[in-house]
This record gives structure tokens, C-alpha cells and sequence, in this order.
């Protein structure tokens, strides 16, 4: 039987989900999982004894081992008797910035962490070198575990040409607007239905980084290359941030989360604008491949709009191309622990078709 070595950083929202899949999941190849670590502990053995996943949980709690370093990791991962994919369940900058390191020596990385693939065009060029000898899967990036960075590479690769992208692009500010701007009348607070995202699962560990609309420029910047656009960062064009500026230097995620009572009026304000329109508030972001533009902000939508429409932390995105003037439509839950994990896992699968090898 085909088998391939997995190391998992990440055990929380989306890296629980993803461990609970892979113990289950159903394929022809076996997963041995070596090495998990989460920022404080970690659980590895030397020979790459494989452990019970069912287990990891409680493995974790009891360890007294403690997180490798990034190049210690490349050091194990790299003299692995059978190929090893490494799945970052963490929205960590310094792991992100080690891709390259781990690419270049063979080890191939699986990962919802949009980071590594919205920050400098060098990390991004670095991390899909030719020379790179691991794989690197990023599906669930943007969109969660809905089909689009997939698809997206292969409409370009097939030689499509990408005229724009448009969408709602944030699980979380999918729901808060779904909830706060609707069609009929409502009396719901911004400031309640932020923390009810939080405890979704949809935010980000730091909620500040959905609302201040970076988590959406990321995303943004990720579809923008990908359709050939040279975008240098997520905060190198117009983004439009949700948090009042009172609350931008407040310490903690905790802080911010108690004040954001206190500029409620701010957001109604924008909301009853909209209303006397007969419009209501979504937040999107938008690529205009021949404008080379790219721009993240709230905007107003008739009530007849498909936008307008949207339900729960959906996101829906339009991609125009040649092949597609009628613009292609993926739309469907776009946050949440279940279907990010299976954004994950499917591209582990994809990565170990092609590098499992039989065990001796
Ligand atoms: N939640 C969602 O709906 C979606 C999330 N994503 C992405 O998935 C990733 C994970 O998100 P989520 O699960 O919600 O986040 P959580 O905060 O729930 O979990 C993060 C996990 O990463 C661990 N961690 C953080 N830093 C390190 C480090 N330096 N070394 C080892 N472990 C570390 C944390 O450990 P500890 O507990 O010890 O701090 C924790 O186990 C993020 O990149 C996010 O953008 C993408 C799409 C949707
Ligand atoms: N915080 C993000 C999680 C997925 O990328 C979102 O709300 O979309
Ligand atoms: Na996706």
C-alpha cells in the first residue's frame, strides 16, 4: 500500500477539523501522521513512528515535547523514509515565510494560512519556483473548501484569459452583513453579531483582522496573481477598513471586542443610508485584470441584487474571462471548521496521489 508521512501545525479551529477527516478519510493511500505541534507542544518521535490520530488530542495535552523550529522541522522532515507533506493549520507569518525553505527540500505543503501567498511578490515567487522540489496546495486560502484557486490555476493554465473577479469574499463579513444589512427592517447591533461570528468560527484568531478588511485584501491579492496581476501586497492598493478609528490601537482582540459597543451609531448610519435607498451594505473585494486594479470596500446592492441575497458566511465570486462572459458563479460557505478542513484535506489528497510511495 502507497504511504505517505504527514506533520500537522495548527490544532485549533480548522486544524481540529482537519484531524478529525484525516482519521477517517476515505483513500487507497495511507496517512501516518509523524509530527504535530501546535504553539506550545508538540508530538514526534525520532524513527517516525506513526501515532494514533484518533489519539492526538490527548497525545498533545500529555506531551512534554516542544515545537521544532522551522529548520529543525525541515532537518526531521527532510530524512523521512517516505515522502511527507506538512499541513500549516496556523495563520503564522514565520511559517509562512519558511514555505521556501521547506520547498526547496522536498517537503510539500498543504495550507489554509492565506500569509504565505499574500505577503511580498518575492515570498510568493520564492514559494512556486521551478526549482522547488515540494508541492505547495492553497485551495482553502480563499473561499474555504469551495473550488476556486484550483479551478482558477487551470482556467489560466489552459490558456483562459482572467478579465475580472468580484465577490464577497469573507465568511465573517458574509454573515455580519447577511444579518445586519437586510431587506426587511432589523434592530440587530453590529457589535452583537461581530462576537457571534467570533464564536462561529468564521474570524480570524484576531477578529480585527476580518474588520479591518486585510483578511479580504489577502484574498484579493491571491486571486490577482493568480489571474497575472503583480500585486507587491494586500496594502498596496484601496482598502477600506470596519474599525472605528478610536478603537485601531486598542491592545487585544478582547479590548476591542468590549468597546465596539460604543460606535454602533457609526455602522447604522451606513446602514440606514443604504435602507432609505432600498439598498443594503456587502463588503467585496474586485480585480480588474486590464485596469490592473484591485480595491476592497463596502458598497451598496439593490435588494434585487444576487448579493443581497446571499445567506449564513457564504461567499459568492464572479469570474469573467474570455472563456466565461457570462460570468462563472462559485458560490457557497466560505468560513467555518468543517468545510476549510475539507479545503485542506482534499488538497493533501490531490498532493499525495502524486508523491505516496510503497512502504518497505
Ligand atoms: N476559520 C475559518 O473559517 C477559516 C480559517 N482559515 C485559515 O485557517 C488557519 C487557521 O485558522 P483557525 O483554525 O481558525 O485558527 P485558530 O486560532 O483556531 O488555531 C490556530 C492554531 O495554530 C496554532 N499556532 C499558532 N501559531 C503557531 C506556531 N507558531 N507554531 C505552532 N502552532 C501555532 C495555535 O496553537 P495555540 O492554540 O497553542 O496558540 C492553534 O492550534 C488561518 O490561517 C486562517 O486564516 C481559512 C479559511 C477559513
Ligand atoms: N476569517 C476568514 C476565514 C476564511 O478565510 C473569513 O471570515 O472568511
Ligand atoms: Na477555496
Amino acid at each position: 500500500m502507497k504511504s505517505v508521512n504527514i506533520a500537522v501545525i495548527g490544532a485549533g479551529v480548522v486544524g481540529s477539523a482537519f484531524l478529525q477527516q484525516l482519521g477517517s478519510v476515505k483513500s487507497s493511500i495511507k496517512y501516518n501522521l509523524i509530527y504535530l505541534a501546535t504553539s506550545k507542544k508538540a508530538v514526534y518521535d525520532k524513527s517516525y513512528s506513526p501515532f494514533e490520530i484518533g489519539q492526538w488530542s490527548s497525545l498533545l495535552q500529555s506531551s512534554v515535547q516542544t515545537p521544532l523550529s522551522p529548520h529543525e522541522l525541515t532537518e526531521y522532515l527532510k530524512q523521512s523514509p517516505i515522502p511527507v507533506i506538512l499541513v500549516d493549520n496556523t495563520s503564522n507569518e514565520t511559517l509562512a515565510n519558511s514555505y521556501p525553505l521547506f520547498l526547496k527540500n522536498g517537503v510539500s505543503v498543504a495550507t489554509p494560512n492565506k500569509k504565505a501567498f499574500s505577503s511580498s511578490l518575492t515570498l510568493w515567487n520564492d514559494i512556486f519556483a521551478a526549482e522547488n522540489t515540494g508541492l505547495c496546495f492553497h485551495e482553502a486560502s480563499v473561499g474555504a473548501g469551495l473550488p476556486l484557486i484550483s479551478p482558477l490555476k487551470e482556467m489560466v493554465a489552459t490558456g483562459d484569459e482572467i478579465q475580472s473577479i468580484e465577490g464577497i469574499l469573507s465568511g465573517t463579513l458574509s454573515y455580519i452583513f447577511n444579518e445586519y444589512s437586510t431587506i426587511s427592517p432589523n434592530t440587530s447591533k453590529f457589535s452583537d453579531i461581530v462576537k457571534v461570528a467570533k464564536n462561529l468560527g468564521y474570524t480570524e484568531p484576531d477578529p480585527r483582522d476580518d474588520l479591518n478588511g486585510l483578511d479580504v485584501a489577502r484574498k484579493v491579492t491571491i486571486l490577482a496573481r493568480i489571474a497575472g496581476l503583480q500585486v507587491e501586497s494586500p496594502t498596496s492598493f484601496s482598502v477600506q477598513s470596519l474599525i472605528p478609528k478610536q478603537l485601531e490601537s486598542v491592545e487585544s482582540a478582547d479590548e476591542y471586542l468590549q468597546k465596539l459597543p460604543d460606535f454602533d451609531h457609526e455602522m447604522e448610519k451606513l446602514k440606514s443610508e443604504a435602507a432609505q435607498e432600498g439598498k443594503v451594505l456587502r463588503f467585496i473585494g474586485k480585480v480588474d485584470v486590464a485596469s490592473k486594479k484591485t480595491s476592497v470596500e463596502i458598497a451598496k446592492y439593490d435588494a434585487s441584487h444576487p448579493f443581497a441575497a446571499l445567506k449564513g458566511s457564504d461567499n459568492v465570486i464572479s469570474i469573467k474571462s474570455k472563456r466565461y462572459p457570462n460570468p462563472l458563479i462559485i458560490q457557497g460557505a466560505g468560513a467555518g471548521a468543517e468545510v476549510t478542513a475539507m479545503g485542506v484535506l482534499g488538497d493533501v489528497i490531490k498532493v499525495a496521489e502524486r508523491i505516496a510511495t510503497v512502504q518497505k
